[in-house]
């Protein structure tokens, strides 16, 4: 029998990442090629992101795609959000050159307020929330905060993209492919304080210290080089990275909804109290996901070296979550 339609809400639907996402859900690759659709739009309420957003749904209809069994597109969050299975955060201002992520925070998070409320009041009580906006892991833990009739594991932050950055990095030095990776984590905030570790992981079977076999490369070129790889996007673009962040929002929820068949993801989600990560801290761990729930990779000794970099960026995401407390009432 064909599967009921779920409901999918994309915020800043008519902007780049939307662009890059919305007719990829839209053809199944994000929750199966049985599992149709209705996707649930949301855009500023001003007539040039209205009109944009038109267009975009102009253009998904023009797909023909058999998934898609229906679309809604407002300036309206409750009506975005009404009954979501998924939502997709993606509606924020952008950073340019020059800027760092944290500098949008006072801009953003005010959005997180006003669609935490919203999403409270009328999503599914099992919604599946992730935050790609910037900064994105104080802006799900906003949302989450401002949403307290959710449970909270349902709040993620997106740090694929970065998880997805080290996997390339590390083929481009070893010469093997990325699916021959396993067990990499990316640590943290979505920042350059983020800390890719690749001491559990294995590249082609081989323990990936010893298959990489440069410390000095993994510490001074590969860790800054995941780490600030978004600004070097910006610096060649002008704009920052757009399909490759669709991308990893497809394999965070993808990964989410349908399982990691015990491979080890990296998803930005509410601490535990695990690792010395304050309880409720959205900070980038290792997952699996099955049955449509993540788990912790739990009991990973952590070095010196390790402490020190992941305490680093967790006084980062302790200063984003200061900044905006006021906020919170
Ligand atoms: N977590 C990650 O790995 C990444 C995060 N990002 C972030 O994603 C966000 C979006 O990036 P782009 O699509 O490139 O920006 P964009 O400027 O092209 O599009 C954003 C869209 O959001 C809309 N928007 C703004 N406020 C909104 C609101 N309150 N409700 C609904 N829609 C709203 C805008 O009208 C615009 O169409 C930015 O914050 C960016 O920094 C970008 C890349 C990677
Ligand atoms: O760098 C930015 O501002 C956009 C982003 O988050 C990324 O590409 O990682």
């Amino acid at each position: 029998m064909a599967k009921a339609p779920v409901r999918v809400a994309v915020t800043g639907a008519a902007g780049q990442i939307g662009y890059a996402l919305l007719f990829r859900i839209a053809s199944g690759e994000m929750l199966g090629k049985d599992q149709p659709v209705i996707l649930q739009m949301l855009e500023l309420p001003i007539d040039k992101a209205q009109a944009a957003l038109k267009g975009v749904m102009m253009e998904l209809e023009d797909c023909a795609f058999p998934l898609l069994a229906g679309m809604v597109g407002t300036a309206d969050p409750k009506v975005a959000f009404k009954d979501a299975d998924y939502a997709l955060l993606v509606g924020a201002k952008p950073r340019g050159p020059g800027m760092e992520r944290k500098d949008l925070l006072m801009e953003n998070a005010k959005i997180f307020i006003e669609q935490g409320k919203a999403l409270d009041a009328v999503a599914s009580r099992n919604i599946k929330v992730l935050v790609v906006g910037n900064p994105a892991n104080t802006n799900a833990w906003i949302a989450m905060k401002s949403a307290p009739s959710l449970p909270k594991e349902n709040f993620t932050a997106m740090l694929r993209l970065d998880h997805n950055r080290a996997l390339s990095q590390l083929a481009s030095k070893t010469g093997k492919p990325v699916d021959s990776m396993e067990k990499l984590i990316v640590w943290g905030n979505h920042s350059p304080t983020m800390y890719p570790d690749y001491r559990f992981a294995t590249i082609a079977g081989q323990a990936a210290p010893a298959a990489v076999n440069d410390d000095a490369w993994y510490k001074n070129e590969f860790i800054p080089k995941v780490g600030k790889r978004g600004a070097a996007i910006i610096e060649a673009r002008g704009v920052s990275s757009a399909a490759s962040a669709a991308n990893a929002a497809i394999d965070h929820m993808r990964d989410w909804a349908l399982g990691t068949n015990g491979k080890w993801v990296t998803m930005g989600v509410p601490s535990d109290g695990s690792y010395g990560i304050p309880e409720g801290t959205l900070y980038g761990v290792p997952v699996t996901c099955v049955g449509g729930k993540y788990q912790r990779v739990t009991g990973l000794a952590i070095d010196d070296f390790s402490r020190q970099k992941m305490d680093f960026t967790l006084k980062e995401l302790q200063e984003e979550q200061d900044g905006v407390k006021s906020m919170l009432g």
